[in-house]
C-alpha cells in the first residue's frame, strides 16, 4: 500500500458505484479525499455507519479520511484535483453551479464514460468551452474496470491517459495499489470515444442475450463491435487531423481500454449495459429496464449522442444504428437483431 501525504488535495464528485470504487481505491492508499455526495441523507449515513447506504454497501471507510458535502462549489474550492465520477446525463446540472473560473489551475479527471448529451461533446471539449480548462490538465480514467469488484479487491486494471504522460503517470500513482494496477498512455480521445462505444455495444450484447442468442452468436457480434469501434475512430481521426492540418492519431486497439473494456462490459453479469439491455431484449420499455435496474446505463444515452454526433463522421455503424433505433425509435429488438445477421462477417 502506497501512504500519500495529506497535502495531494484530491476530490470526487458523483456517489454512484463508480465514485465510491474509487474513494475506496484512494483512502486505501491512505489519501484524504474531499467527496461530494448529492444527498445529505447518504453523509449522516456515511458519517455514522461508514458505508455507502446505496451503492457498494460492503465497502466501510475510515471516515478520518473523508470531507464529505453536498456543497459542489466547497469541494471544487478545496481541492488541486477533481475526479468526476458523476453519469454523464447528470454532469451539466452538477457543474453548472459552478463558476466559469472554479477550475482555474486545477486538474480534472474524468471517470465517465459518456459524452455530454444535448451537444454530444467530449467531456474535455465541455470543459474547456464552459470552464477553460486546458488540455494539459484534464485526464481520463478507464477501464476495463467493473466498481462491484474494486468493492472485492479483486486485481484489476485502469488505463490512465492525459496529453503528457508524465502527468498522467502521477495521477495514476495515486491510484495503484495492491489490487489496483494502472496502464498510462496519452490517447485521451480515443480512450473516450471508445469508453462511450463499448456501452452501446453491451446494451446490444444484453439485448442479443435476452433474445436468447448463444454464446456463439455473441462472439462474432462482439468481433463486428470491434470491428465497428475502430471504423468509427479511424474515420473521426482522419476529420480531425484534416481540420488541424496534422497527421491522425494512431489508437493500440488491442490495448485493454479498447479491447478489454468492449470484452468485460459485454460478457460481466456486474454490467449495467448488458443487464438494461438484457431486459429490452426480454421485452421491457425503455422506462420500466430503467426504474428496475436503478442505476444508470450509459449505453442508452451515448447510442443517441453516437447516432447524432456520426451524421459528421458518416462511418458504417450498423450494431450501434440498431441499438439507437430498438432505444429510441421504438423498433422491436427482434427485427433490428434480424437484419444484423446478414451482415456478420
Ligand atoms: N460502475 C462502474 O463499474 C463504472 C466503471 C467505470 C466507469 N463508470 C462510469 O462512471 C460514471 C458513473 O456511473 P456509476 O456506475 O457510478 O453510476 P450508478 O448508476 O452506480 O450511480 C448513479 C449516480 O447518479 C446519481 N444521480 C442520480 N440522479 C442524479 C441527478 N439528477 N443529478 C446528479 N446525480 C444523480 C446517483 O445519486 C448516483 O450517485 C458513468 O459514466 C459510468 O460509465 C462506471
Ligand atoms: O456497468 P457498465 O456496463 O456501465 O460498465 C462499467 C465499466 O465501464 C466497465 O469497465
Amino acid at each position: 500500500m502506497s501512504i500519500v501525504s495529506k497535502e495531494n488535495r484530491i476530490g470526487i464528485i458523483g456517489s454512484g458505484s463508480w465514485a465510491t470504487a474509487l474513494a475506496k481505491i484512494l483512502t486505501d492508499n491512505g489519501q484524504h479525499i474531499h467527496w461530494w455526495i448529492r444527498n445529505e441523507e447518504t453523509i449522516r449515513h456515511m458519517q455514522q455507519r461508514h458505508h455507502n447506504k446505496h451503492y457498494l454497501t460492503s465497502v466501510y471507510f475510515d471516515t478520518s479520511l473523508l470531507s464529505l458535502s453536498s456543497d459542489v462549489n466547497a469541494v471544487v474550492a478545496a481541492c488541486d484535483e477533481i475526479v468526476l465520477a458523476v453519469p454523464s446525463a447528470f454532469l451539466t446540472d452538477v457543474l453548472d453551479q459552478l463558476p466559469s473560473s472554479a477550475l482555474e489551475g486545477k486538474k480534472v479527471i474524468s471517470a465517465i464514460k459518456g459524452l455530454v448529451p444535448g451537444n454530444n461533446q467530449l467531456i474535455n471539449e465541455y470543459l474547456e468551452e464552459r470552464f477553460q480548462l486546458p488540455p494539459a490538465h484534464y485526464f481520463t480514467i478507464t477501464g476495463p474496470c467493473h466498481a462491484e469488484e474494486v468493492a472485492n479487491e479483486k486485481l484489476s486494471y485502469l488505463t490512465f491517459s492525459g496529453v503528457h504522460q508524465e502527468a498522467a503517470q502521477a495521477i495514476a500513482d495515486k491510484f495503484t495499489g495492491s489490487y489496483l494496477q494502472t496502464i498510462v498512455n496519452t490517447d485521451m480521445i480515443g480512450v473516450q470515444l471508445a469508453a462511450v462505444m463499448k456501452n452501446i455495444y453491451a446494451l446490444g450484447a444484453g439485448i442479443a442475450h435476452g433474445l436468447e442468442y448463444g454464446d456463439n452468436f455473441l462472439s462474432v457480434y462482439i468481433t463486428n463491435c470491434f470491428r465497428e469501434m475502430q471504423a468509427f475512430l479511424e474515420q473521426y481521426e482522419a476529420q480531425k487531423a484534416e481540420q488541424r492540418g496534422s497527421e491522425p492519431m494512431v489508437h493500440n486497439y488491442s490495448a485493454s481500454a479498447y479491447l478489454g473494456d468492449l470484452l468485460v462490459t459485454c460478457y460481466s453479469l456486474h454490467s449495467r449495459n448488458r443487464t438494461f439491455g438484457n431486459m429490452i431484449g426480454k421485452g421491457y420499455s425503455v422506462k420500466a429496464a430503467q426504474l428496475e435496474l436503478n442505476m444508470i446505463a450509459e449505453g442508452y444515452y451515448a447510442s443517441k449522442c453516437m447516432y447524432e454526433m456520426n451524421k459528421q463522421i458518416g462511418a458504417v455503424m450498423p450494431v450501434a444504428q440498431a441499438v439507437y433505433a430498438i432505444l429510441w425509435q421504438q423498433v422491436h429488438p427482434s427485427e433490428a437483431f434480424l437484419s444484423l445477421e446478414k451482415g456478420f462477417i
